[in-house]
């Protein structure tokens, strides 16, 4: 499998089976993992609190301590209730055997740990927490120290990225066997931190196939030939900028320049600029019932478009052509409101993407912003499916989903990108990798990647993800496609 491959719940469970049948021990091999990440992180002599819940995951905890214990460190048991199945039945009564005894409750008066091993609920949280473990899970964190999360920090849903009504916090967290998306959006991106996979071994012909990957595209774009001409990368269109958001389509003008168009060309509703004196290069016109489109290799619509009847003109006409379209914003917010228009989208024969933030994924969908946040990837798949499209479900682990539900979950950027005018940033950008010919999936995945590079470069370069502006990103989108563009001679 490869290493950045996404197994579903259900194909995990499959394999956990599949496995046991075959008389693999996956418990063992994961304790054995963590106790050899704590290896990597402390010294023998260090206290590590180990805390266990009933299931599986306490047992991967409970195998470990021994493992921790054998290797020298001091080991403190937190044991809120009963084991409750074999595996986990079986690892403590080998530790009490060894001289190790848990506690039901954490002592006031304990030294405090170096470390935290959470293993009380993994891939099996059913329901909210009552007690004893809400307590036990508000006291872990009011610890402060650093916390190893085993599988998933206690009370995430590693799927959905949803938070049960307390979770443990981790630092660090180790997950078995395959990525799972929920570490890394909605509440996860901040409940996780560092995240590692332990992938465990079993033999090759158990392995289910992947329902997704994480979003860590090679360098796609050709190296450019020293014989090149402006021709060759493509003309990007961009329409929108109505009066008062002419930056909009400014902006994705300008990313489109910085992603390697050749020729930028904008299409606006208000008529009165002429030229961006920040960035000459973008040939404006003004959007009239009469114009006639320039040549584009790739089109993004809808920054800063508003929803009055030219926007709706332009953008049922520009479903109607076979371009590779990307519709943004206003464009969403109108095909929300429209089911001509979707259908129309539905028979399209050219590359279409839509790169809806959640609530204009919420207004698509006919739900709430909370309902599409409560599980992102039934709400992109519904899109990708529903409007045969490519679709960007963005935000904080934004998602690339194709129509026949396979993902790139990103994690690249983070709240350095949570400011006004990104999204335009992130349409031009990629509307640029799309008339420079990548196919509609890997211009996405890939204008997504870069976009949170981009963030990331910043946050680096600051020391902190605040002050980022979308118009200082785009000289930021340039340095980093320059440092990854490394492919083959095109
Ligand atoms: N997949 C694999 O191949 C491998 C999996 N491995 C490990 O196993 C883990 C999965 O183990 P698991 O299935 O036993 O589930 P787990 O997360 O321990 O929880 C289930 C227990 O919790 C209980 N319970 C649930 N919610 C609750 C709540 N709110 N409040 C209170 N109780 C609650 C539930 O009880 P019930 O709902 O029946 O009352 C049940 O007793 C997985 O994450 C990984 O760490 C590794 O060994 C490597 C191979
Ligand atoms: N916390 C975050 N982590 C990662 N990416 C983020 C975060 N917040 C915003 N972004 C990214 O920034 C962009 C914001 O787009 P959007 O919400 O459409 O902004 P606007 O409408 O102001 O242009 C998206 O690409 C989104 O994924
Ligand atoms: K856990």
């Amino acid at each position: 499998m490869r290493a950045d491959a996404i197994l579903s719940l259900a194909a995990l469970r499959q394999l956990e089976q599949d496995a046991a049948a075959q008389g693999l021990d996956l418990m063992a091999q994961a304790a054995r993992a963590t106790a050899d990440w704590v290896g990597g992180h402390l010294s023998p002599g260090a206290r590590v609190l180990v805390a266990a819940g009933p299931g599986n995951n306490g047992g991967d905890a409970l195998q470990a301590a021994l493992l921790l214990h054998r290797r020298g460190y001091h080991v403190d048991l937190l044991l809120p209730a009963a084991p409750a199945t074999p595996a986990t039945q079986a690892a403590m009564q080998t530790l009490q055997t060894a001289g190790l005894q848990p506690r039901a409750t954490l002592a006031e008066d304990a030294p405090p740990p170096d470390l935290i091993i959470d293993g009380l609920f993994g891939i099996g949280l059913a329901r909210d927490f009552a007690a004893p473990w809400l307590d036990t899970i508000h006291q872990l964190n009011a610890l402060a120290i650093p916390v190893l999360a085993l599988d998933t920090p206690s009370g995430l849903d590693p799927y959905r990225g949803t938070a049960a009504n307390v979770a443990i916090r981790a630092s660090h967290t180790l997950t078995f066997l395959s990525h799972k998306p929920g570490l890394y959006m909605a509440a996860g991106a901040d409940l996780a931190g560092q995240v590692e996979l332990a992938p465990l071994d079993y033999p090759s012909e158990l392995c289910p196939s992947a329902e997704g990957e994480l979003n860590r595209p090679l360098a796609l774009l050709p190296v450019r030939a020293n014989d090149s001409h402006k021709g060759r990368f493509g003309s990007v269109l961009v329409i929108g900028g109505e009066r008062g958001m002419l930056g909009a389509a400014l902006l994705a003008g300008r990313a489109a320049y910085a992603g390697g168009a050749g020729k930028v060309h904008l299409a606006t509703l208000d008529d009165r600029l002429a030229v961006d004196p920040a960035a000459p290069e973008l040939m404006i016109q003004p959007l009239e019932p009469s114009s006639t489109l320039p040549a584009a290799d790739a089109v993004a619509i809808g920054p800063g478009l508003g929803q009055g009847s030219a926007a709706r003109h332009w953008l049922g006409h520009l479903i109607g052509t076979a371009q590779p379209l990307l519709l943004d914003a206003d464009a969403l917010n109108l095909l929300a409101g429209n089911s001509t228009l979707q259908q129309a989208l539905g028979r399209r024969q050219g590359a279409t993407v839509l790169t809806p933030h959640p609530a204009e994924a919420a207004r698509l969908l006919a739900c709430s912003t909370a309902d599409v946040q409560a599980d992102r990837l039934a709400a992109a798949r519904a899109l990708a499916q529903r409007l045969d499209s490519v679709v960007v479900l963005k935000g904080a682990g934004s998602l690339i989903v194709r129509p026949d539900g396979y993902y790139r979950l990103n994690t690249s950027g983070g709240p350095a990108l949570a400011v006004a005018g990104q999204g335009d940033v992130l349409s031009g950008l990629v509307a640029a990798l799309l008339a420079q010919g990548l196919p509609v999936f890997d211009a996405a995945a890939l204008g997504v990647h870069l976009h949170g590079l981009a963030g990331d470069a910043y946050t680096r370069a600051e020391q902190g993800p605040i002050g980022l502006t979308a118009s200082a990103t785009v000289p930021l989108l340039s340095r980093v496609i320059n440092l990854t563009h490394t492919g083959a001679h095109g």
